[in-house]
């Protein structure tokens, strides 16, 4: 396929997405099926298009005085792949599938200011979620989530259990493999520009080994910042796919245990896979209400990695960004407050209760944690910029910390996704 057939394929998915509500990720795979002769070029390309396009969503309908898919489609043509209209006519040129370009449109743009329209636009952000950024960031907000705009690295953890970074770089040195800026055992692969694709990293023999995961730099840091150490009784109580539990069993050395669990067994399921490919043999996986009652007052470290809006995602899934309700977030709020409530059963005198989530929502993270103060004594909220500086030291990008104890990581200020951790100890003795 030329460009031409690309951005038509790009605008059919923008429509699709639009007017059935759809994942960006479901309409691309329904397009990939209905069209079996594309190439996985072509696949990537029309993702990088749409995915491009939808993360500057607000700011491209402004550029170009139209918020049509196919204003969106050559927009994001012309200011996230940088072609000038000239440039976008001559690859066009003569072919057959290219939709009809909007030249006068494409040419305005360099007389628009985005600086004079509405800061949730140059944000690129509804603007509801424009107000719960300003919260958070304060006059740095439009700047924080403009970040959220570019495309996200692929990030790698090296599984200590079974190698050490020096030898998963050279085995990824191809791949454009290079050291993570924050994470001791972070690999970053920068995102490839315009039509490029990223590479199928998990084909490589060194993940069938299981030297590394696929984990962003951020979750990473996080999982870091829990504070595992080897011997330690763990309870990752929102395990998910597994993404903590795997860095916190490998931070234990494979030593004392690692207890998972999820509400949603669907979500639990990859996670034997992965434990397997990993080495890891300090973990216990529990799928079933009657596992959990033994397990209370146990655990050195509870963490509750919670489910959230996804904010701090936006780069990887920036049609998410346009989809969120405050209706849903106020449904994760409220799931929030009830699963720190019951994570504390689990937490034994003198035990620390970690609340990660990847949302930079004030609502969901600092907020959440003094409404946890306030309806329980007994616990306090410790220091976690002590605990960063521990491990990362000062000469790191330094995170986001409202009130100097819980951590915000950001696409801005870290380079990663957007993260909060915060930890609060129960009083007592274990
Ligand atoms: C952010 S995800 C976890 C991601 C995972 N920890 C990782 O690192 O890959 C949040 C998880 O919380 C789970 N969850 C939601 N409500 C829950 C509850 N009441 N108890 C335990 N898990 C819950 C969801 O099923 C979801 O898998």
């Amino acid at each position: 396929m030329r460009l031409g057939g690309r951005l038509a394929a790009a605008i059919d998915v923008l429509a699709d997405i639009d007017t059935h509500l759809r994942p960006a990720s479901v309409a691309l795979a329904d397009w990939g099926r209905a069209h079996r002769f594309a190439g996985s070029g072509d696949r990537a390309a029309i993702g990088n298009l749409v995915y491009d396009a939808l993360r500057r969503r607000a700011s491209l309908a402004f550029l170009m005085d139209d918020d049509s898919p196919a204003s969106l489609a050559f927009g994001a043509l012309a200011v996230s792949w940088a072609m000038a209209p000239d440039k976008i006519a001559e690859a066009l040129d003569g072919d057959k599938f290219a939709p009809e370009m909007p030249t006068a449109r494409l040419e305005a743009i360099a007389e628009h200011d985005l600086a004079l329209a509405d800061p949730w636009v140059e944000a690129d952000v509804a603007p509801w979620c424009g107000d719960l950024m300003a919260e958070s960031f304060g006059e740095e907000w439009v700047e924080e989530a403009k970040a959220f705009t570019a495309r996200p690295p692929l990030d790698l953890r090296v599984n200590t259990l079974k190698a050490d970074r020096d030898k998963v770089l050279k085995a990824l040195a191809k791949a454009g493999a290079k050291p993570a800026a924050i994470a001791r055992h972070g690999i970053r692969i920068k995102p490839p520009r315009r039509e490029g694709r990223l590479p199928n990293v998990q084909a490589e023999p060194a993940f069938q080994k299981g030297w590394f995961e696929v984990q962003d730099e951020g979750s990473q840091v996080v999982a870091d910042l829990v504070f595992a150490r080897a011997g330690e009784q763990v309870f990752d109580l929102c395990a998910g796919a597994g993404g903590k539990t795997l860095a916190l069993a490998a931070a234990m050395e494979n030593k004392g245990q690692v207890h998972a669990w999820d509400a949603d067994k669907q979500r639990l399921a990859p996670i034997f896979d992965r434990l397997k490919r990993a080495g890891t043999r300090n973990v216990q996986v529990h799928a079933a209400d009657a596992d959990l009652a033994p397990l209370e007052g146990r655990f050195d470290r509870v963490i509750v990695d919670a489910p959230c809006s996804g904010s701090g995602t936006w780069r990887r899934h920036p049609d998410a960004k346009w989809r969120l309700t405050p209706q849903q977030l106020e449904k994760r709020v409220a799931e929030q407050r009830a699963i720190l409530d019951d994570a504390t059963r689990f937490v034994r005198p003198g035990g620390y209760l970690c609340y990660i989530t990847c949302s930079v929502f004030a609502e969901e993270n600092e907020t959440q944690v003094y409404a946890f103060g306030d309806r329980h004594a007994g616990w306090s909220l410790l220091s976690a910029g002590e605990v960063w500086q521990d491990l990362f030291g000062f000469d790191k990008p330094q995170p986001w910390s409202a009130d100097l104890n819980s951590i915000t990581l950001t696409p801005r200020a870290t380079q990663t996704d957007g993260f909060f951790f915060a930890v609060i100890q129960r009083e007592g003795q274990g």
